[in-house]
């Protein structure tokens, strides 16, 4: 495989961003109100016209999205162009859940619609189960998330979809009983005896952690050269910028900028663009203070919810009620599959007001618990 590639390639983007109307979601999908959200979903354009300079990061929105990425809690609002503080904030916050409810106050909804339906739930991790945290390596969810978690597998199907490698995000949880997508849903595993469609040709078998037969998906397996070789550039240059951490996830690379000096990031955004700019077959995303690399390929969490619902034979929609429980911008896709499909409820995770296809909202990890207690819960009570 080339793995460079200095030819003009057009644009490189993720998809564009939709202006669906909820109208056209099954009533028994709807919350209460129903807006119309836009997709804020998050694309850089990688221009390879000349060589890097300074310019080039910060004229296709790189710093923009930079800066606006996981916004603190006094932040500028872009559509009202408020400086917010936070009792403002909270009001804001709460007329947001005009649009997107609460899918606590939204529980008995929510299990209406799941009366005679076989809930499947899919779940990120970081910012979802894991508060978001200076350090990734440190980003541990709670004993009580866990246990909240792995009693939702009891009962129902659940996977977790994260932008970390499968292996690290499995350390991180560590629960056997789920099913692992990592790497935005770049590669999947599951039991061999739940491939469910039988036409998965492009699944290699291999063996999980216990030594069970299980199927492999990995959609981006020709790029793992790139990605390597992209990784060890990214470190290299790197290296002297304090602050900044580089992040293998196998099919994926995480170049993160949280703990940089805000004055550095056009440097961080510089030296990305300018090793991207000769690989025409990567693209990045925005993630939470993290710029995300990724293989230009017609693969993301939306995919991977999808073919994770086929794979477990859950794909006939009106018996299945997906839920997928995410806080950033990679979830959106995951979002628009259900929302799209009037096939479930997306619940994005957001303490600030936020565009979204999501259905429902959730402050924070702390909140998700309780939601997938109270899953349990009413479970339970059957
Ligand atoms: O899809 P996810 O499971 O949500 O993974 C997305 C990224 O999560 C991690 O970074 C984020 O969380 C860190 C720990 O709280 C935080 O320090 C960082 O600023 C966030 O962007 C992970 O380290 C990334 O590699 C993932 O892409």
């Amino acid at each position: 495989m080339d793995m460079k590639s200095t030819k003009s390639s057009s644009i490189l983007t993720d998809s564009p961003p939709v202006n669906k109307s909820r109208l056209g979601i099954h009533s028994s999908l709807l919350p209460y109100s129903q807006a119309s959200p836009t997709c804020s979903n998050s694309i850089l354009a990688i221009s390879r016209k000349k060589p890097g300079t300074f310019d080039d990061a910060q004229s296709n929105g790189w710093l923009e999205a930079m800066r606006s990425s996981s916004p603190p809690r006094k932040k500028i609002l872009k559509d009202t162009d408020l400086e917010v503080a936070s009792d403002d904030g909270d009001i804001i916050y709460l007329s947001w859940t005009i649009k997107y409810p609460s899918a606590l106050n939204s529980f008995r909804q929510i299990m209406n619609c799941a009366k005679n339906r076989k809930l499947v739930v899919f779940l990120d991790y970081d910012g979802t189960l894991s508060p978001i945290v200076d350090n990734p390596d440190r980003a541990f969810m709670s004993a009580d998330m866990r246990s909240a978690v792995k009693r939702v597998a009891k009962y129902f199907p659940t996977a977790i979809i994260s932008g970390r490698s499968r292996d690290k995000v499995y350390e991180l949880v560590g629960l056997k009983e789920l099913y692992y997508a990592g790497s935005h849903g770049m590669d999947i595993m599951f039991p061999a005896e739940v491939l469910a469609s039988g036409n998965r040709s492009n699944c290699t078998k291999s063996t999980d952690r216990q030594g069970k037969e299980v199927n492999l998906f990995q959609p981006a397996s020709e790029f793992l050269p790139m990605i390597n070789e992209v990784f060890r550039s990214l470190v290299e240059v790197t290296k002297n910028i304090n602050g900044a951490k580089v992040e293998n996830h196998k099919f994926c690379l995480s170049v993160h900028y949280r703990n940089v000096d805000e004055n550095s990031w056009p440097v961080v955004a510089q030296f990305v663009y300018d090793i991207l700019k000769d690989y025409s077959r990567l693209r990045i995303t925005h993630g939470r203070k993290v710029l995300e690399v990724r293989p230009v390929i017609d693969w993301d969490k939306g995919k991977a919810v999808e073919f994770l619902l086929e794979s477990l034979g859950f794909s006939c929609n009106q018996d299945v009620l997906p839920i997928y429980i995410g806080d950033d911008r990679t979830d959106e896709d995951a979002f628009k599959v259900l929302q799209s499909g009037n096939r479930g409820y997306g619940i994005l995770v957001s303490a600030v007001p936020k565009e979204t296809n999501a259905f429902f909202s959730l402050r924070d990890p702390s909140e998700v618990k309780e939601f997938l207690e109270s899953l349990v819960s009413m479970k339970q009570q059957l």
